[in-house]
């Protein structure tokens, strides 16, 4: 690995990703053909936090921040910093100090695949955050990594640039050539589950309506009345 720092890397639109934001993470996940989220594991620090922005990938060494003071400097507003470690790590290597600098910057976020801290300051500040968990276990600056190289996280390669979307379902990652389909996708899917939701509030049926009870055959799905039921039960 070189220990470089990539300044000013093409990135994708912060309105779109502002928008896509908006949309979140399962809505833009789903509409891009599932595909992007970073799994269940990713976790808001606190409930509620929402963003999208451009990502600022930083590749750390477990337990070793130094490059994330480096990173922040390649921050502009908009962008969401994403820190990935070369080993897995759960130690806090981000907290409400960092945050402080970002949201300075006009940084929407942090995702981090190791652990954060200063939770209730963040919760406080509104500065939305991710992590696989929460940590209070410090740092060392020491070691040389990178930034604004691609990173995996999540098993999921996030390109400097790339939107990142976050919301109480997680984290969803949106390639940077890919944001024209995400957003007209999404905003699709956001229409047709508005008619979905206006037929259950009437009270059709998933059934009826996904034209899934003429399938149940197909699927081998049949109806027994209970009693028939507890008789052939052994
Ligand atoms: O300083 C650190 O190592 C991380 C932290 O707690 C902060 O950013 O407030
Ligand atoms: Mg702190």
């Amino acid at each position: 690995m070189r220990t470089v720092v990539v300044t000013d890397p093409p990135r994708a639109d912060v309105g779109d990703a502002e928008t896509l934001g908006t949309f979140g993470a399962a809505t833009v996940h789903e509409a891009l053909g599932r595909v992007g989220y970073l799994g269940p594991e990713f976790r808001p620090a606190w409930p509620g936090a929402r963003m999208g922005g451009t990502a600022v990938t930083v590749l750390c060494w477990p337990g070793d921040n130094l490059m994330i003071h480096v990173a922040i400097e390649q921050c502009r507003p908009g962008d969401v910093l994403v820190v990935a470690t070369n080993s897995p790590s759960t130690d806090g290597l981000f907290g409400e100090l960092f945050a402080t600098a970002l949201a300075h910057r006009g940084v929407r976020g942090v995702v981090l695949g190791c652990g954060v801290r200063d939770v209730a300051e963040l919760r406080e500040m509104g500065f939305p955050a991710w992590s696989r968990v929460v940590s209070a276990q410090g740092s060392v600056k020491a070691t040389a990594g990178a930034v604004n190289v691609p990173v995996v996280l999540g098993g999921q390669v996030v390109h400097p640039g790339d939107v990142v979307v976050g919301d109480d379902d997680g984290v969803t990652v949106v390639p940077r050539a890919d944001v024209p389909r995400a957003l007209t996708a999404s905003r699709a899917r956001l229409d047709k589950e508005a008619v979905n939701r206006a037929a259950f509030q009437r009270g059709e049926l998933g059934l009826d309506r996904y034209g899934l009870r003429d399938r149940l055959p197909e699927f081998g799905i049949e109806y027994v009345k209970y009693e028939e039921y507890v008789e052939g039960t052994p």
